[in-house]
């Protein structure tokens, strides 16, 4: 392995804006350079990821070698480093791509989301875990906490709160019961697409689409398709499967499930906020160590007494600890007692995070840590 497998320098001069200063010719043969020096370093990074994973020692599965916070610390580099012309989300994701290939070398990891092909959660699990992963599509979230714990699927990736819409109850309701570890969040920017069989408006006399989908859109659909009725379904990529099938239907749902099920986009992006974007959370079956920006999220059963959740929450402003939200479930079993979802700034081996858990605890019947994970990278 050279130390650098380049076989030329990078362009003397940058290209500027403005009145062209290369020839097409020029500017071709330029990239072609650069290509060869990518593709060059690419191959090399790939080689060093497999001295990486002889270092880790003889481990049983690809799972194994998979270290999350170590990702988001690259990728937090690459968004650092960045000085355009391309986006920090559009580097990212070439370097995620990059890392889940090196990854895949060993074995691709396997991953269970809410399928079919063609939901958002596919594009959550593709955004984080990259093309080379291989993708398990899964028909409820139930399932897909099944089959991580199992050992099925490696990983999950899950929705657990939109921009405008809230929560995801089924998501929070299962680490009531399950032992499953958040390792990972995700944020995707939804856009949403009217899509139908036809392509004409005039023909819709149904729009389907999950329920969530159906509120994200609900003034839109009230201006333009009054009349037309809406259908809840299991998903968005089930929506428009169903209306492949149909001339008078149509679905809402993501561009890519139109391109997955043969519909043509009538209208879009029809979501009322346009800053809609879903939070998706990584389940996987154990804890991974602190990359230096991270969440935790923790279950408090509190006790049933005057005050109790103040003083639940009192040990995290005295540490100062920041709480990034708190949700309020019932608990299974008891009546009228409830559960709190908080996330917190920093992770569990944090001493201001461990500190304050600790102080807690007096007051709570049970505090469940459902995980620590990096801060989602953009
Ligand atoms: O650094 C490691 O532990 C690696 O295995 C290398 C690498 C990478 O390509 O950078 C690949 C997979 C891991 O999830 C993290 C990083």
């Amino acid at each position: 392995m050279s130390p650098a497998a380049t076989d030329e320098e990078a362009p003397m001069s940058k290209p500027t804006a403005g009145k062209p200063k290369f020839s097409l010719a020029e500017a071709r043969e330029r990239i072609d350079a650069i290509d060869r020096n990518i593709q060059g370093l690419i191959a090399e990074r790939a080689q060093w990821a497999q001295q990486v994973g002889k270092a880790k020692g003889a481990l049983k599965a690809a799972v194994d070698y998979y270290r999350p916070e170590r990702e988001a610390q690259v990728l937090r580099r690459v968004v650092d480093r960045n000085e355009g012309p391309l986006s920090n989300e559009e580097m990212v994701r070439l370097f995620r791509e990059i890392m889940s290939a090196c990854l895949a070398q060993q074995e691709p990891l396997k991953i269970g989301f809410l399928g079919p092909e063609g939901t958002f959660s596919e594009q959550a699990a593709r955004k984080h875990f990259g093309h080379s992963s291989h993708g398990l599509p899964l028909g409820s979230i139930e399932e897909v906490f099944q089959e991580v714990e199992a050992g099925n699927a490696d990983f999950g990736v899950v929705p657990v709160e939109n921009s405008g819409q809230g929560t995801i109850q089924v998501t929070l309701d299962m680490f009531l019961t399950s032992d499953l570890k958040i390792c990972g969040e995700v944020e995707l920017r939804v856009h949403q697409y009217l899509l139908s069989r036809s392509g004409r408006v005039e023909d819709i006399e149904r729009v389907y689409s999950h329920p969530q989908s159906l509120a994200q859109c609900k003034s839109w659909l009230r201006q333009h398709l009054p009349n037309a009725e809406r259908v809840p379904v299991s998903s968005n990529a089930e929506a428009a499967r169903r209306a492949r099938n149909a001339d008078d239907a149509a679905a809402i749902a993501g561009e890519s499930a139109g391109l997955v099920y043969g519909l043509k986009p009538v209208a879009g992006p029809v979501e009322d906020r346009p800053d809609n974007t879903t939070r998706f959370l990584v389940l996987g079956r154990e804890l991974f160590p602190p990359s230096g920006n991270d969440r935790t999220s923790v279950l408090v059963f509190v006790k049933d007494q005057p005050g109790a959740l103040a003083h639940v929450l009192g040990p995290l402003a005295e540490h100062d600890v920041t709480m990034n939200r708190i949700e309020s479930r019932p608990a299974h079993g008891r009546k009228w007692q409830y559960a709190f979802f908080i996330d917190i700034s920093g992770h569990v081996e944090d001493e201001a995070v461990r500190a304050a858990l600790e102080e807690m605890s007096p007051f709570a019947r049970r505090i469940k840590i459902l995980g620590s994970y990096p801060v989602a990278v953009p």
